[in-house]
């Protein structure tokens, strides 16, 4: 391939306006270009032939001129040299160089939410001058509004950074910042595969929790090379012996000579630097193989199109070569390719081990797949490089606007957050009590919460959610069987032969003192012991299997209470097991409300029932008659309430006067009202779609 050895610039001599860049390769032919700082484009299409127009000579770049010179010094094969007008002065491009495999190191940030990862990266920008003190912010790899309000990371997070080290060379280390929270673990699971190494973040104070465990498991079922830290050492409560012995006793790692840090204050920081370019091994050079580049992340960009983030496994990538995506077997030119140091910086050619991205005019994410290999289409791969597992929504709930009117401005919403968030899926759906919405499927609560609270934010929506669900495998007789994601299209009780529901795997790392009142909440939610683990003296390790849908209601709201936030907890879904499950519907002056509809145990509709009528009872305002207010299984009604009719004191005006007077017109309130009730409708507040959630909670 041609190596780009010089740039040049220069105003195009036929409109005098357009600026126009190019690049020469070893045989001083302009090879690629772009105008005004644009995109780039390849010249194979449009440089003209080059020809000499006196001592001026000029190059057509598509429909521009460009102007250029000779240098004296060299004999080129060509009539062409550099462009001489003026050298391309030291823009982005010449500041990142392309390195040998041996001079990168890529790696990863893991830990338990909040033990420091995105403060940890925040010190490596920092020290490596990848972000000067100026534009320091905190957490500076969270870019989202919501991830700094929250102090929590959602998406992965890529910056390059160039580090000298000890032994006086220099590194070109690729940092993944991971999210921490147990909904986002598919994010983390797709930046180990694009690392060779992971910086283990343990707190000093609070040790190893579930989601650490969880993380060391991903990581070295990868093959990575693990570094244990231990941070937050400036805080007085750390302990950082008995922390080293939990990461021996629980992980197995050894923590002879395990950095003490403090990611706040900067102490050590500087030797984790050290360790990654020492302990953490350099991607294989395979430059000479067919590209093999895995995607690992996408988003939209109104401007550009997708853009893509990948790792270079094999090969080398270069801008204006036409790639193919291997699963999708979709081709598109790159029109830019470039490295993230921490923001977009392109460059020529990325080589094996190299992490960057690319634009290549791709309209939807759909075409490039996160998972999905890059090849050349010229000299395709043979195979694959082993993707990622699909992100599978677990948790559903109905999204419905408060005015009908936002109903199309909630779809388009929906669409461009699906543009960046594959994990979320949605489907229209209409309800009699909210209109036309749409059932949406997410990873969990916190990922509901955060989609939510987004299209609130970011599109202005005032929406009502329906309480949350999860996905039931309803088999039929003599029938195949449905899978069902909204509780009102359960069939009738007398079709099902059996439903099954989705279970997990649940890991809670507790102090010893709380296992009790753990276990006992566990099990009030169906949970199947199946083992408890003496971790250290303090710590124990409870299993149970759950089902999901038990998990969805607040349950880890309730294990933080019952453990004041000692317990960390960590799932993951293990299969369908056969429940058995009822449909509980709610009727609220007769009419069946749809969109309070439930699936739930059997021996917890009753008192579910009862503990929602009462709630429904408090929320539903009083209206001019009596409501009656039932949850029923079927047709059978299982509890019911009444809320009671507003009273107005039709007597009032009657000052003593005759007994028959007063019963006149108490009877005509009492005909009024019955009238008011046959054609009367109400209005069920938004907070009664929630109380289900809140139910759930008082009921343990
Ligand atoms: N005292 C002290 N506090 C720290 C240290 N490192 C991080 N913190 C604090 O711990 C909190 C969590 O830090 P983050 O860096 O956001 O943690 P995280 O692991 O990235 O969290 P998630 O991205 O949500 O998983 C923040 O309030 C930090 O200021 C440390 O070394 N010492």
């Amino acid at each position: 391939m041609p190596k780009r050895v010089d740039s040049c610039r220069g105003k195009c001599l036929r409109c005098n306006r357009h600026i126009l860049y190019g690049f020469c390769n070893t045989s001083f032919q302009l090879y690629d270009f772009r105008v005004n700082c644009s995109r780039w484009v390849s010249t194979k299409r449009h440089v003209g032939l080059s020809s000499l127009k006196g001592n001026k000579p000029w190059l057509w770049l598509g429909k521009h001129l460009l102007h250029v010179g000779y240098s004296r010094s060299i004999i080129f094969p060509v009539s062409l040299s550099m462009a001489e007008i003026s050298t391309h002065s030291k823009g982005e491009e010449q500041t990142i160089e392309n390195v040998s495999p041996q001079q990168i190191r890529n790696f990863c940030i893991i830990a338990h939410i909040d033990h420091g990862k995105s403060t940890l990266a925040d010190r490596l920008l920092q020290l490596t001058n990848t972000v000067s003190n100026r534009d320091m912010k905190e957490q500076f790899l969270d870019s989202m509004d919501l991830e700094r309000e929250r102090g929590i990371t959602i998406k992965l997070q890529t910056a390059r950074m160039s580090y000298t080290a000890a032994d006086g060379k220099q590194y070109i280390l690729n940092l993944i910042d991971t999210p921490g929270h147990v909904d986002f673990s598919y994010e983390v699971s797709r930046s180990l595969v694009a690392c060779e190494g992971a910086i283990l973040v343990v707190d000093a104070s609070q040790g190893v929790e579930a989601q650490t465990l969880a993380n060391v498991y991903l990581a070295s079922e990868s093959g990575l090379e693990i570094i244990p830290v231990l941070n937050k050492v400036d805080l007085p409560s750390a302990e950082p012996l008995r922390v080293k012995q939990e990461i021996e006793q629980m992980i197995g790692l050894d923590t002879s000579d395990c950095l003490e840090i403090s990611a706040k204050t900067g102490k050590n920081v500087e030797k984790v630097l050290e360790y990654i370019v020492e302990y953490i091994p350099p991607p294989k050079d395979r430059s000479d193989a067919p590209l093999r580049a895995l995607i690992f992340d996408s988003y939209y960009d109104s401007y550009r199109g997708v853009i893509v983030y990948f790792r270079i496994f094999d090969g080398i990538l270069e801008t204006g070569r036409k790639i193919r995506f291997m699963n999708s077997q979709k081709d598109f030119e790159t029109v830019e390719i470039g490295v993230l140091a921490p923001h977009q910086v392109s460059v020529a050619r990325l080589g094996p081990g190299e992490v960057g991205y690319l634009v290549a005019g791709i309209k939807t994410v759909q075409d490039a797949r996160v998972g999905d290999t890059i090849t050349l289409a010229s000299q395709p791969a043979h195979s694959p490089l082993a993707g990622y597992k699909e992100a599978k929504p677990m948790v559903f709930c109905g999204l419905y606007p408060a005015d009908a009117d936002q109903f199309e401005d909630l779809r388009e919403a929906l669409e461009r957050l699906k543009l960046n968030d594959s994990a979320l899926s949605y489907e229209p759906e209409s309800s009699s009590a909210m209109g036309f919405g749409f059932r949406c499927g997410f990873l969990g609560l916190l990922h509901m919460e955060i989609v939510c609270e987004r299209l609130s934010r970011e599109y202005g929506l005032d929406l009502v959610t329906t309480s949350p669900s999860v996905g039931y495998y309803v088999h039929l007789e003599k029938k195949s069987p449905l899978l069902i994601q909204n509780p009102c299209e359960l069939p009738e009780p007398h079709l099902i032969d059996h439903i099954e529901e989705p279970y997990v795997r649940l890991e809670i790392i507790t102090p010893s003192e709380f296992v009790g009142s753990l276990m006992e909440l566990t099990q009030s939610r169906r949970g199947i012991f199946q083992d408890m683990k003496y971790i250290t003296a303090t710590r124990t390790s409870l299993i149970y299997e759950l089902p999901l849908a038990e998990l969805v209601t607040n349950f880890f709201d309730l294990v933080k209470s019952r453990s004041r936030g000692y317990a960390s907890m960590e799932y993951h879904w293990s299969g369908y097991r056969v429940g058995d499950l009822v449909k509980l519907e709610v009727a609220v002056n007769g009419e069946k409300v749809d969109a309070l509809c439930n699936i739930v145990h059997r021996d917890k509709a009753y008192s579910i029932a009862r503990a929602l009528t009462e709630r429904l009872k408090e929320l539903i305002p009083r209206q001019q008659f009596r409501i009656p207010v039932q949850g029923m299984i079927g047709s059978r009604v299982i509890a019911s309430e009444h809320i009671p009719a507003l009273r107005k004191d039709v007597l009032a005006k009657c000052y003593g006067g005759d007994i028959s007077r007063k019963k006149k017109l108490l009877k005509k309130q009492a005909e009024g009202k019955k009238k008011m009730k046959a054609i009367g409708k109400v209005d069920v507040p938004q907070e009664a779609f929630r109380a289900m959630l809140s139910l759930k909670q008082t009921d343990d």
